[in-house]
């Protein structure tokens, strides 16, 4: 068997994920492309803007459908061959969208992209623990996820550059060929795993909280799929995933303009600066989630409770008035909807340290799924609330305080189905011989050792 130490080549670690994380950078830039070419769409295909909204519902459908096919194929066929064949999908998706004319075409096109953007973040993170020592993955998931989210700048500023000096068949056809480059460096880079292989020696119960309990286990064991889901962990995963993300993608994709605008106030430059605000506060907030979750493996479902009840509060404090609230409030939503977006990413964390290495691309599809499924869920009800309190599409503040109240729903939802995963989890560990410690036992603790040594 192979060492359970041996560190890989760090060089080769960073190139090979710098490469697959290109490709997740161009995919995030494909599934953005079209929100800010929003209004030459609605000419080009002669569509409403709820039409253009059926864009984003279609290609977010295509990717939550795609996360376990996709974290299946992982585990088959590994990242590099998903990845080069995700990136491929998604050049072809741009290129028939650059060329065609009508609303079906354009769709079918969007399916495309949304299969192929699927592969990318999966792909990622399925390669992290594959290279990196465990310490380093919770990190390095979020910098992944904090790194990708720069392709909506990719998009925001040169696509949007290039289809106003050249038209759309060009900007399009630019992104397809991005793709098809970065997805043949990425086949040419990437390799699935180390030649010394790692074997994803991660469980929970590591930490200074409890002595590490190393299990090693065999990378290519079968592991039946009824494993994945009768596996606690990996619905504490999706759980954690469903309630982190959902506040932040309603926002970004396809509300927190207009309600920034046509609620708020703001002028539209003002409205893109907030988002900016909430793109760069995950420089900060990132590293320092991934650097508490790797110290504290087994306080990580605290800091998803907390950056959950934060964003909750933030967004009651905001909606619980009638008038427009001051910029400084707004930003500070913005930032603590970085913060859940940041959170959710602990749900892969649970999937890496709960699920066998062999099913760990499975259960990573399946964990992101919970944090889309929330989301469209969520972008619906907005729309929905929106389109019967206000049909003209003319909204004001009280529209949205009320259509984006119904995000509770989505909360109780999660969070209902968090804390019963959670539960079972600790069931399950404690039969394994891990028992968390009371949090008020880890202080008396701390307070008792310092006491000791005054
Ligand atoms: N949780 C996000 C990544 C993220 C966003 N902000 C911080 N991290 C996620 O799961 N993304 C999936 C994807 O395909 O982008």
């Amino acid at each position: 068997m192979p060492s359970l130490t041996a560190p890989a080549p760090a060089r080769a670690a960073y190139l090979v994920w710098a490469a697959a994380l290109a490709v997740y950078v161009v995919a995030v830039t494909g599934r953005t492309s079209l929100g800010v070419a929003g209004l030459q769409a609605a000419e080009r295909f002669d569509i409403s803007a709820t039409t253009l909204s059926l864009f984003s519902v279609v290609q977010l459908a295509v990717y939550a459908a795609a996360q376990v096919p996709v974290g299946v194929l992982l585990d088959r066929i590994g990242s590099r061959t998903v990845l080069a064949a995700g990136a491929l999908l998604l050049a072809a998706g741009q290129v028939m969208l650059a060329v065609v004319d009508t609303l079906p075409l354009a769709l079918a096109a969007r399916v495309l992209v949304g299969a192929g953007d699927a592969t990318a973040f999966v792909s990622v993170l399925r390669l992290v623990p594959a290279w990196f020592p465990a310490r380093r993955v919770p990190l390095l998931n979020q910098v992944t996820g904090l790194v990708g989210a720069t392709g909506q700048i990719l998009s925001a500023v040169p696509f949007m550059a290039l289809l106003l000096a050249a038209g759309w068949t060009t900007a399009f056809t630019s992104l397809a060929a991005l793709g098809v480059l970065l997805g043949t460096l990425a086949a040419v880079v990437v390799r699935d795993r180390p030649a010394r292989e790692r074997d994803s020696v991660q469980p929970v119960g590591t930490g200074p909280e409890v002595p590490p309990a190393a299990v090693a286990v065999p990378p290519r064991t079968r592991v039946p799929m009824r494993a994945v889901l009768r596996e606690p962990g990996t619905w504490l995963g999706f759980f954690t995933h469903f309630v982190g993300l959902f506040p932040a993608n309603t926002f970004t994709l396809l509300w927190g303009v207009p309600f920034l605008t046509a609620g708020q106030g703001l002028t539209p430059v003002a409205a893109s600066t907030l988002l900016t605000v909430a793109a760069l506060s995950g420089i900060v907030v990132g590293p320092v989630t991934g650097e508490l979750t790797a110290r504290h493996p087994l306080r990580r479902s605290w800091l998803v409770a907390g950056a959950v009840a934060a964003t909750i509060l933030g967004w009651a404090s905001v909606l619980a008035a009638s008038t427009p609230r001051p910029v400084w409030q707004l930003a500070l939503l913005v930032v603590l909807l970085t913060v859940s977006a940041t959170a959710s990413n602990v749900g892969f964390d649970f999937a890496r340290t709960f699920v066998p290495p062999a099913r760990l691309g499975t259960a990573t599809g399946l964990v992101n799924v919970g944090g889309f499924v929330a989301s469209l869920i969520s972008i619906y009800l907005v729309g929905l609330v929106l389109d019967l309190v206000r049909p003209d599409g003319d909204y004001v503040l009280d529209d949205f305080r009320l259509a984006l109240s119904t995000q509770a729903l989505v909360w109780a939802v999660g969070l209902t189905g968090f804390v019963l995963a959670r539960r079972a989890t600790r069931r399950r560990m404690a039969a394994r011989g891990v028992v968390v410690p009371p949090v008020r036992d880890v202080v008396a603790r701390i307070l008792a050792e310092r006491r000791d040594r005054s």
